[in-house]
């Protein structure tokens, strides 16, 4: 656990970049500072490693003041992951996650072996080992980053806006792999980010900060959705609340209706028939995976892929109730599709009957 008990940090000139900040970070789970720019965020992160001393206030590890250790022993029990990976640009990749453990006095051998495995660990393929950070997309050097920070195994990881860096699509794999890593690894992890969605998708806690350091809420994510603690939390917070809320609420109890199919390649009859008048049809590949919908009476051959409409999301039976929802509202036929762990289909649901679940749960608020 680490504690941030009344930390305030003034830099020479005056600006107040945090201000007597309490804060407590629960060990084996991640605790997300989110808030505007200048908020304070990354001075926050430095002074958990003493990259910066705070000017008043103390800051424990499991119970031990840093201060009170000398910063290099510190540091080693702390992993730091920075925006763009913050790699040696003259070192190769294995030579970048090697650092701190040659460092520590490892053997090569066993700091080569563990580099190797780190690297297949978060999604790296083992050819890369060789390249220098520069021949390396955004989101790999990103990945080198986390694997670097791991190296030693430290139980902290501080992060810095890490998936900063990154187009959309490779921030939301990295941030769904990283997810994956700490729910092996239970590491305390403080990450910070000015990206609420990130925030709220990430965290197990999180910590809205207001300019000049101070904590404005801290709450899990679906309570700050449901309960901001003020209007800048809630300005900050944005739109859509309720609907994003739906996204921590689980949707066990679903009404599943029976879909009548067809398999990709069946004929236009079969389709027709398989349909019975109904004006949108499922159809599913060989493994009964869901692959889109066709409309019967537009069909001349038989199901091909240029037929389907694949607007539809598909959500996971016992998934939230939002991507419920959302696969009925995304349907064209407005059934949304269910599918089991292993993506076969189950069933639809129509919005309708999301609702009916929705308004059950009152979520235990008062
Ligand atoms: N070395 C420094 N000297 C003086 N002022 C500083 C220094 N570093 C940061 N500040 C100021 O302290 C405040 C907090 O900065 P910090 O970088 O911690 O914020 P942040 O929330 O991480 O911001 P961002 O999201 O923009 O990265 C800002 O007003 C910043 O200008």
């Amino acid at each position: 656990m680490i504690n941030l008990l009344s930390v305030t940090k003034v830099y020479p000139g005056g600006t107040t970049a945090v201000g007597d900040l309490t804060l407590v970070v629960p060990t084996g789970q991640i605790t997300v500072l989110v808030g505007p720019s200048g908020c304070g965020k990354t001075t926050t992160l430095r002074m958990i490693n003493r990259m910066i001393e705070p000017t008043s206030g103390r800051i424990e590890i499991d119970g031990v003041n840093t201060a009170d250790l000398e910063p290099g022993e510190l540091r080693r029990g702390i992993g730091y992951v920075i925006q763009g990976g913050g790699l040696f640009p003259h070192r190769t990749v294995l030579d970048n996650i090697t650092t701190v453990p040659l460092l520590l006095g490892w053997d090569r051998r066993r700091a080569k072996s563990v580099a190797t495995e780190l690297m297949e660990r978060v999604g790296l393929a083992p050819d890369l080992a060789k390249r220098y950070p520069n021949e390396l997309s955004g989101g790999q050097q990103q990945r080198v980053g986390v694997a670097r920070a791991l190296a030693a195994d430290p139980p902290v990881m501080l992060m810095d806006e890490p998936f900063s860096a990154v187009d959309p699509v490779v921030r939301e794999q990295l941030q769904d792999e990283f997810l994956r890593l700490q729910a092996e690894l239970g590491k305390t992890i403080v990450f910070v980010t000015h990206d609420i969605d990130e925030a709220i998708k990430l965290g197990d806690q999180v910590a809205v900060l207001r300019v000049g350091g101070a904590l404005a809420q801290l709450a899990a994510p679906a309570d700050l959705l449901a309960d901001p603690a003020d209007d800048f939390v809630a300005d900050f917070l944005g739109r859509d609340r309720g609907y994003r809320g739906l996204g921590f609420a689980a949707a066990p109890d679903l009404q599943v209706s029976p879909e009548p199919v067809a398999v990709l390649g069946s004929s236009a009859d079969d389709a027709r028939r398989l349909a019975a008048g109904a004006s949108w049809l499922l159809v599913v590949d060989d493994a009964q995976a869901p692959v889109g919908w066709v409309r019967p009476s537009a069909l001349t051959t038989v199901i091909g892929p240029n037929d389907l409409h694949r607007g539809g999301t598909v959500a996971r039976q016992g998934g939230t109730l939002r991507a419920a929802l959302d696969a009925a509202l995304s349907a064209p036929s407005r059934r949304g599709v269910l599918v089991d762990d292993d993506g076969r289909l189950v069933g639809t649901v129509r919005a309708a009957d999301v609702l009916v679940e929705i308004e059950r749960d009152d979520g235990g608020r008062p």
